[in-house]
């Protein structure tokens, strides 16, 4: 194949809506979703609310030419064709938004947000008939939880029959498709396309977590979506799914209903997956260094890398089996992988719960060569007496303890002289993988 690979183009996506003081609906939940799916998020603020987690305690509504100022300064500058709408507050707000969805050419995505689930109102009454009769109509879709597709509707929607009913009804306003999220019913999404006789539903699982911000973040998902050219079905499926991680992943701040959280599972991820290609970009470098077998222990020697926000073993990436000498080199018995150590993810954590930046380790042959050969290269050292050790808790996490506490902070070498059964140890302890990985080679060149 000749030529360079496509380059994707960032889907911009807009959301018209509120601020929540608190950060977990409106403008906050809308932003951190489009971050979390890769699209550029931009923002037009239709109303400050001072809130929290308990509710709506004042909103301070924008003037509509605010509004429209904001949108124009987005749409001329960025090409975008997606947009969300969320509290739109007054009809004033509701009728400049029309003006500027039809000015640009917006395709819209329209949460008819009416009242915050804490408590708070969030669109005046006498703005819904404006909602649905200058608004609606221009939509591609909008996505109401049961309570709003029933004001919408005119009808209650207790019952997947009634969804059913509500859907077709708000769709005769003028709306190319309508999700009914299942929330209030159970978790089963409904999507109805104007036009066709058939319902789609989309299942999904009630799951345990902060759900304030939730709407938000599904409409903004299916905005996202949408925006990287998604059908309308598979959109709804990624948006349930997306939102279901958002509220397990939820943080408990505050006393009232606690904040969904878009970003957790992505930015995990991330770390996760940096920590895995360190540890193979480490796992390399020793192989590729034949001096490097020399300092390999009886026991073996693994490699290991925290992610920032590690709290058990699950969360280092290390070599599975360890790295043993074969062949003259160090060889990987095993693949890289998380909870692949106990010894060298041991010393990690009792490294990194006194400096969180030293997120790495390994474990390497102790003689007095290579303690010498340490000095010379004027590394920090301490060392622990493992004749001393606590029989009820880890060896590793004391003894590393210990060595920082009498060195006065994590120095870059710590080593014991080994016990009956229990071989002598070099730990060589850094920021990543690589650097550990490096630091060892250097070592053994130096005692070849
Ligand atoms: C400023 C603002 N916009 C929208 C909402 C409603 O958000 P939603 O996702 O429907 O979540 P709950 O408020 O129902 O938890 C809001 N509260 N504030
Ligand atoms: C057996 C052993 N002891 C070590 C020490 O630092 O004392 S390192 C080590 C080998 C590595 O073990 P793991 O794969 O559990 O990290």
């Amino acid at each position: 194949m000749t030529g360079k690979p496509p380059v994707l183009k960032t889907p911009i996506v807009m959301t018209i809506a509120g601020s929540d003081s608190g950060g977990g609906a409106g403008i906050a939940a809308d932003l951190k979703t489009f971050a979390a799916l890769g699209v550029h998020g931009t923002c037009a603020i239709t109303s400050v609310t001072a809130q929290n987690t308990t509710g709506v305690l004042k909103a301070f509504d924008l003037a509509p030419e605010a509004v429209a100022s904001q949108i124009e300064a987005i749409c001329t500058d960025m090409d975008i064709k997606w947009a969300k709408t969320g509290m739109l507050a007054s009809s004033e707000i509701v009728k400049e938004v029309a003006k500027q969805v039809k000015k640009y050419r917006l395709s819209l995505v329209l949460d008819p947000v009416m009242a915050a689930e804490a408590g708070g109102d969030l669109l005046r009454k006498e703005a819904l008939s404006v909602l649905t009769e200058e608004l609606l109509p221009l939509c591609k879709v909008t996505t109401p939880n049961a309570s709003e597709a029933g004001t919408l509707a005119g009808i209650p929607v207790k019952s997947h029959e009634d969804a059913k009913l509500a859907a077709r009804k708000i769709a005769d306003l003028g709306v190319e498709a309508v999700i009914i999220t299942g929330g209030h019913i159970d978790a089963t999404d409904l999507l109805y396309e104007s036009g066709t006789d058939s319902f789609t539903r989309v299942p999904g699982t009630f799951v345990k977590g902060g759900t304030h911000g939730s709407g938000c973040t599904y409409s903004a998902s299916i905005a996202a979506c949408l925006a990287y050219g998604d059908n309308l079905e598979t959109a709804a499926k990624k948006a349930k799914l997306f939102v279901e991680q958002a509220i397990v992943r939820s943080v408990p701040v505050g006393q009232g209903v606690g904040p969904v959280n878009p970003l957790g599972k992505t930015l995990e991820d991330k770390e996760r997956y940096l920590a895995l290609r360190e540890v193979k970009e480490a796992v390399s470098i020793l192989a590729d260094n034949p001096e490097f077998a020399e300092l390999i222990p009886e026991v073996g020697c693994n490699i290991g890398m925290a992610i920032p926000s590690a709290r058990t073993y699950e969360d280092i990436a290390a070599v599975e089996g360890r790295i043993v000498k074969y062949g003259g080199r160090g060889k990987p018995v095993g693949c890289v992988s998380f909870g692949a150590s106990r010894y060298v993810a041991s010393v990690i954590f009792a490294a990194l719960r006194e400096k969180p930046d030293i997120r790495a380790a390994i474990n390497v042959k102790y003689s007095e060569e290579i303690l010498e050969a340490c000095k010379e290269m004027e590394l920090g050292i301490s060392s622990f007496d493992r004749a001393k050790e606590p029989g009820d808790i880890s060896a590793m996490d004391w003894g590393t303890s210990e060595a920082i506490r009498e060195y006065g902070g994590v120095p870059e070498v710590i080593y014991d002289k080994g016990k009956v059964g229990k071989e002598p140890m070099v730990r060589l302890l850094g920021k990543d993988a690589s650097e550990v990985a490096k630091l060892a080679v250097e070592l053994a060149r130096r005692i070849e």
